[in-house]
């Protein structure tokens, strides 16, 4: 059988990029996705939003749902001090393998722990497995109808804290209506919406960002 895609991204990367370098590597995955074979990554475009929210937090623990290929976790991981952490989950084993191998090019394997598994089942075993009292970053760009119940998962495990900002992707394409309904009705969220595009393309889509207020 033929390579994947995700194959052929890793390929890329191992072609254009500098190892070592985070900024080469997701220079090379935006070329290849832009120009090549679109993917799902948050890329450039929502990226640039992505990197200025991570700036203002600073978040010493950060966590992910959805690796997939590990685009926007070499984009977080690259933002963090020194002694910050970056969980990111991950149950497809194939992403996973392929994630792994994208983190260590970019040299940040030390910054990010990849968990494979479900969300649900791994969420609540933040604290006991990991040692995490509360996240002060959460991004979401998992499966857009888990996005609801893993905040509300996340809630419920004590894993958020006044302040914690949650930043959701394609809350417009492919959409999560649930989920922008719950964290803009709720009065627990501070919510605001980052118009921008899909990633590589010129359809709207955008990021919601949502702080919790305990
Ligand atoms: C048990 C399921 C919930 N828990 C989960 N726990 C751990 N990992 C989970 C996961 N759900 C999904 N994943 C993983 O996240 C990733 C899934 C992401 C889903 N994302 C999208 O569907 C998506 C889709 C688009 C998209 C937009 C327009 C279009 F025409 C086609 C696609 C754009 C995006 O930016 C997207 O993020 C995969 O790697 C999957 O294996
Ligand atoms: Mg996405």
């Amino acid at each position: 059988t033929g390579s994947s895609r995700p194959q052929r991204m890793l390929k890329a990367v191992q072609k254009n990029a500098t190892k070592g370098d985070p900024k080469s590597v997701i220079s090379a995955i935006d070329y290849y996705c832009r120009h090549k074979e679109w993917a799902m990554n948050v890329g450039d475009e929502k990226g640039l939003i992505l990197d200025s929210v991570l700036t203002e937090v600073n978040p010493s623990t950060a966590l992910e749902l959805g690796t997939y290929c590990g685009y926007s976790t070499v984009r977080i991981a690259r933002l963090l001090s020194p002694g910050s952490k970056l969980i990111t989950i991950e149950f497809n084993p194939a992403f996973a393998a392929v994630a792994r191998q994208i983190i260590a090019y970019a040299g940040l394997q030390d910054k990010v722990t990849l968990v494979e598994g479900p969300s649900g089942d791994l969420i609540p075993k933040m604290k006991e497995r990991f040692g995490i009292k509360s996240f002060d970053f959460v991004f979401l760009d998992h499966w857009k109808d888990r996005y609801v119940p893993d905040t509300k998962l996340l809630e419920d495990c004590g894993l958020l804290r006044k302040g914690t900002v949650l930043l959701a992707d394609n809350v417009i394409c492919p959409g999560a209506p649930e989920y922008l309904k719950y964290v803009r009705n709720s009065p627990r969220y501070e919510s605001q919406y980052y118009k921008s595009n899909l990633e590589y393309t010129k359809v709207e889509d955008g990021l919601e960002k949502s702080v919790f207020l305990g």
